[in-house]
């Protein structure tokens, strides 16, 4: 199998993680595979170099300073390799193997990119190339970065262009978990996420692979989550399944629109839960909620319309702090997803802006941090279908 193995920098934070990562790379490549390794700088490096920065500095000197943790690294591991008998190079910009180029405007370079780690991937079969993550080199060849937490785009973007198996991001922690295991006591390792679900969390801080790597994750790669003191790179952890892709879809089912109102919503603890255990009870599926202070509205199948609307009036009428329900529909939702999109400055205003221009009316919209959701009347759907697919 060829597995390009990445270690953050909490997984090579002392001498003896860096011992425990070689331990680990070896046992891999005598298993057999092939492994190309992705390094970031030991512990909190990155951030100590960036702190003592004290005084003016252009961009091409931060990116050389700073990328002395990642190149400190890959020394340190490429040396415990060589001291267990493992062939192993390390590789940095300014190597004649360097594979990660960015272009004029800071952007991959995925043509020579894609050369250079097809080259690097020629070597597997007798060495590990023990690899810089975090930086790239521009095609002048000044060195720069790809942004903070890049070292796991490196490693997702190189086991797509190496052609690799499998990717497997070597961290503090389990896997993806229920919850920040240094945080909420109890959590437990998911063990399989879909790279949507990932972006999700990870662009709401659970940075356990960083967002813009998932972007280089498709079909045939696997990408794997473990914890570095399980010693096996192979097994474990956690498994991130499918691709993210640029995604526009319209549900088929028209929806109704069902509102609570009520002055007292926002002073009123365990109001929602109320409203929403009384459409359980009802087993009526809610599709979206918009929450706002003074009301609540649910998206629900509009066959469900009228005993939605008899359900929540029996809970207006039974709390002072409500006072009135209505029914609207029949409603359309159309929702982009994916791609670059938590990424793109004004992306709401690119979404709305051209429906207003056509005289179409948005009723709701409902974000996710990688998400949109429009919802329009029922007989708008196809024009803002349209619309948005011109756009996206
Ligand atoms: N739901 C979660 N599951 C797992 N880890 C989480 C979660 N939310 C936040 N984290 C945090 O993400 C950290 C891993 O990311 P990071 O510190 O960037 O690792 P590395 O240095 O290996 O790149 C964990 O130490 C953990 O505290
Ligand atoms: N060292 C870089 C790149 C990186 O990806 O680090 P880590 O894998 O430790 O999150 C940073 O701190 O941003």
């Amino acid at each position: 199998m060829r597995v390009v193995a990445k270690f953050g920098g909490t997984s090579l934070g002392s001498g003896d993680r860096v011992a425990r990562a070689a331990d680990s790379i070896e046992k891999a490549v005598e298993a057999g595979h092939e492994i190309a390794v992705v390094a970031s700088a030991m512990g909190s490096s990155t951030d100590e170099l960036l702190d003592e920065i004290q005084f003016e500095v252009d961009d091409a000197d931060r990116a050389e300073i700073v990328s002395m943790g990642e190149r400190t690294s890959v020394r340190m591991l490429k040396a415990a390799l060589t001291a267990r008998g493992v062939d192993a190079t390390f590789v940095e910009p300014g190597s004649e193997n360097w594979p990660v180029v960015t272009n004029e405007v800071g952007e991959l370079d995925a043509e020579a990119t894609g050369d250079r780690a097809a080259n690097l991937a020629g070597e597997l079969g007798d060495t590990v190339p023990v690899v810089t993550g975090f930086l790239a080199e521009t095609i002048d060849g000044d060195v720069t970065t790809l942004g903070r937490g890049g070292s796991d785009t490196t490693a997702v973007m190189l086991g797509k262009y190496m052609d690799a198996d499998e990717v497997v991001i070597v961290t503090d922690v389990e896997g993806v978990m229920t919850g920040d295991p240094h945080v909420v006591e109890g959590a437990r390792n998911v063990a399989r996420i879909t790279v949507d679900e990932l972006r999700n969390l990870s662009f709401r801080g659970a940075e356990v692979v960083a967002p813009s790597a998932l972007v280089y994750k498709d079909e045939g790669l696997d990408v794997r989550v473990v914890h570095y003191q399980h010693g096996d790179l192979l097994a474990g952890g956690t498994r991130i399944e499918g691709t993210f892709e640029n995604l526009i879809d319209m549900q088929e089912g028209a929806l109704a629109c069902v509102t609570v109102a009520g002055r007292a919503i926002r002073n009123r603890p365990g109001i929602l839960a109320d409203l929403s255990n009384a459409l359980r009870d009802a087993e009526i599926n809610i599709d979206a909620v918009a929450s706002g202070m003074d009301s609540v509205t649910f998206y629900v199948d509009i066959d469900a319309a009228d005993e939605t609307q008899a359900t929540l009036h029996e809970e207006v009428v039974g709390d002072e702090s409500l006072s009135s329900v209505t029914v609207e529909g029949d409603f359309a939702v159309i929702r982009v997803m994916g791609g670059e999109l938590p990424n793109r400055p004004g992306v709401i205003s690119d979404v709305v802006g051209p429906i207003a221009a056509a005289g179409i009316t948005v009723h709701d919209i409902i974000t996710s941090a990688t998400s949109v959701a429009l919802f329009v009347d029922w007989g708008d759907r196809e024009d803002v279908l349209g619309i948005v697919q011109d756009e996206f």
